[in-house]
């Protein structure tokens, strides 16, 4: 998968149940416009989400599922049953965070991370990180790539934004690891998407400046109201 996607874009198709989109047929003709739109991959959320993706798109897929859990705050792919269910999708890649914190019903990183390698050799996996640490970390454990998907989304990084300081958080995972960096995590410009590969970033993953209208509306109105 990595090789698809290397200096191209990957457009994350998601939406949760309390989001007007939710809907599995909905995502598949999401990705099916991405696709013809020219996305190298899809990211996507959920088995049934990314079977219906598998039957609509020839691309490759980054597969997540969220999953909240009362122990911990970790919810992208956080523990075995997840990645037993997205290993039955078919899908290219996992994303798994890979943030140091306590996980839930007290599995490890390091243990998911063999459990799926072993379970899944020909699955790829990607890191969501949200700090350096968690960056050297991940290429520690053999992670295939990392991508700044929780900058941001964490208690240590809340407020965060990926573009602050000129991608300054952007610049400084490249100088940490060696294995590829993915841009990721409010990008909502072509202009950002480009400027993020430009800085050396190994593709870029757009979300919701893609496939949630209610954002992209949502940013009209913000400006238009300034007046
Ligand atoms: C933090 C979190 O839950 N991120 C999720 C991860 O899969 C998605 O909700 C995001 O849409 C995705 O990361 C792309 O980001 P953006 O939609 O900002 O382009």
């Amino acid at each position: 998968m990595l090789e698809t996607i290397k200096k191209g874009l990957v457009a994350s198709c998601q939406a949760l149940p309390d989001e007007p989109l939710h809907s599995s047929f909905i995502m598949a003709k999401m990705a099916l416009a991405a696709q013809q739109g020219g996305a190298a991959g899809i990211r996507a959320n959920s088995k049934e989400d990314i079977i219906a993706i598998k039957q609509e798109v020839k691309l490759p897929v980054i597969g997540i599922i969220k999953q909240d859990y009362s122990d911990s705050d970790v919810f992208i792919t956080a523990t075995k049953r997840e990645a037993n269910l997205l290993l039955e999708t078919g899908c290219e890649m996992i994303a798994l965070d890979a943030t140091l914190r306590k996980r839930p019903q007290g599995e490890t990183l390091e243990e998911l991370v063999s459990y799926i390698r072993k379970k899944g050799p020909h699955v790829q996996l990607m890191a969501d990180i949200s700090t350096i640490e968690d960056a050297v970390n991940a290429e520690k454990l053999g992670f295939d790539c990392v991508s700044t998907t929780l900058y941001g989304y964490t208690n240590e990084t809340k407020g965060c934004k990926l573009y602050d300081n000129e991608f300054h958080f952007i610049k400084k995972v490249l100088q940490s690891v060696s294995i590829p960096v993915i841009a990721e995590g409010n990008i909502i410009t072509p202009e950002m998407a480009k400027q993020v590969l430009d800085l050396g970033a190994y593709s870029v993953v757009v979300g919701g400046a893609i496939s949630r209208p209610q954002q992209i509306t949502a940013r009209f109105i913000e400006v238009i109201k300034k007046g």
